[in-house]
């Protein structure tokens, strides 16, 4: 066969790969968010292969997959112990969990990246990625508030990147912001939205802006909420009350912070806050920077605003 038509084969073989369905996933990073997505995607038939830096993480997050796996089964089969098991087996069985990265992504359609919200770190591990993977691998960043086209500009290939922003905890919540970029391609992003739908969440499109959607929104309601409590306004238990019952939210603004991680929402609120600094939406918080000083994140650390049993 001739080069050119070689070339005419593997072009044709890669541009059919793009329009075939995601069933093989590789997930980089097994903590609270790369766990949760690999949990979903292997309980829905996906094969998929999760990768940490050490064997202690990968191990330490089977057992959390399997710990989330056991309270699932409790609602979706009660008083049927055999169905429980057969679904924390058949959903074990489809998942892969190793330190090895490059070899991660030899054979997969899509690779999810749930590292650590650290923007060179991203863009490190896509670079050798984009290297490794095969041409019709679609790359997506889980990112909370780093722009997508910021860790994408590390590859080569922009027109296979997108986000796919998942939810905490990821087993029960029911949306995935897929996120765009201009050099999106429309087969990478009806991909995206079709994995996001195949591993059970209501999917949302939205550009490529500070916190997609729901981080834009509640991040400064979050900060917002801290300020009220600041003014003595109100106090913070009596704020989460006032908004579980009076908005339906799951959560008050407090528990939800000390859940989510004051660490996180405080590099999140600096990072909008230095590329818009006018932005009264985005202005530092006191309360939640002294909390940070002092490690009090949240549940992560036992105390935040609230503080729990460790
Ligand atoms: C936020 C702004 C930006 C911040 C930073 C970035 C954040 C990020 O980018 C975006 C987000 O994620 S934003 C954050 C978005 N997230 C939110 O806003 C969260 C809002 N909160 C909620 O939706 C609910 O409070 C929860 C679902 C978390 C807990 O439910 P609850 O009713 O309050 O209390 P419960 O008693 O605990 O659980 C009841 C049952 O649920 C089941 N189950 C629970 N966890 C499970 C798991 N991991 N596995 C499996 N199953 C799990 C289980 O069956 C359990 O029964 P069990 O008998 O105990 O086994
Ligand atoms: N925590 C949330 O509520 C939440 C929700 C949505 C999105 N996110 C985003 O998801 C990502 C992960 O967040 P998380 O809360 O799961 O963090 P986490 O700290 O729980 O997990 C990050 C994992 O990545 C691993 N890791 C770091 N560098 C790595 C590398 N080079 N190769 C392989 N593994 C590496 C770490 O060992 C760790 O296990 C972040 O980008 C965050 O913004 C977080």
């Amino acid at each position: 066969m001739s080069f050119s038509s070689k070339i005419f084969v593997r072009g044709l073989a890669t541009s059919a790969k793009q329009w075939s369905p995601i069933k093989t996933v590789t997930i980089i990073g097994s903590g609270l968010m790369g766990s949760g997505i690999a949990q979903v995607a292997a309980s829905t038939g996906h094969k998929v292969t999760v990768v940490d830096q050490t064997q202690d993480i990968v191990d330490k997050a089977s057992a959390s997959i399997k710990k989330s796996l056991s309270r699932v089964v409790k609602k979706k089969f009660p008083d049927d112990p055999k169905a429980q098991q057969t679904y924390i087996a058949d959903t074990m069985g489809h998942l892969t969990l190793q330190t090895d990265a490059v070899s991660a992504v030899k054979s997969a359609d899509l690779v999810v990246e749930a590292i650590v919200e650290n923007l060179d770190v991203k863009r490190k591990l896509f670079a050798t990625l984009d290297e490794a993977a095969p041409q019709h691998t679609v790359f997506a960043s889980n990112t909370s508030s780093i722009p997508i086209k910021d860790i994408a500009v590390a590859t080569k290939r922009g027109d296979r990147f997108g986000g796919l922003h998942f939810f905490n905890p990821v087993p029960m919540m029911k949306l995935v912001e897929v996120i765009r970029i201009p050099e999106t391609s429309e087969e990478t992003y009806n991909a995206l939205e079709a994995f996001g739908k195949a591993v059970g969440k209501k999917t949302v499109q939205c550009k490529d802006e500070k916190g997609f959607i729901v981080n834009r929104l509640l991040v400064p309601y979050m900060v917002e909420s801290i300020r009220l409590a600041e003014r003595g306004d109100a106090s913070t238990r009596d704020i989460d009350v006032a908004m579980k019952l009076g908005a339906g939210y799951p959560m008050g603004p407090f528990e939800l912070l000390d859940y989510v991680g004051l660490d996180t929402i405080k590099f999140i609120l600096d990072g909008w806050h230095e590329s818009d600094p006018t932005n009264p939406l985005f202005q530092p918080c006191e309360s939640l920077n002294k909390l940070v000083k002092e490690n009090k994140f949240g549940m992560k650390t036992g105390e935040g605003f609230y503080s729990y049993d460790k």
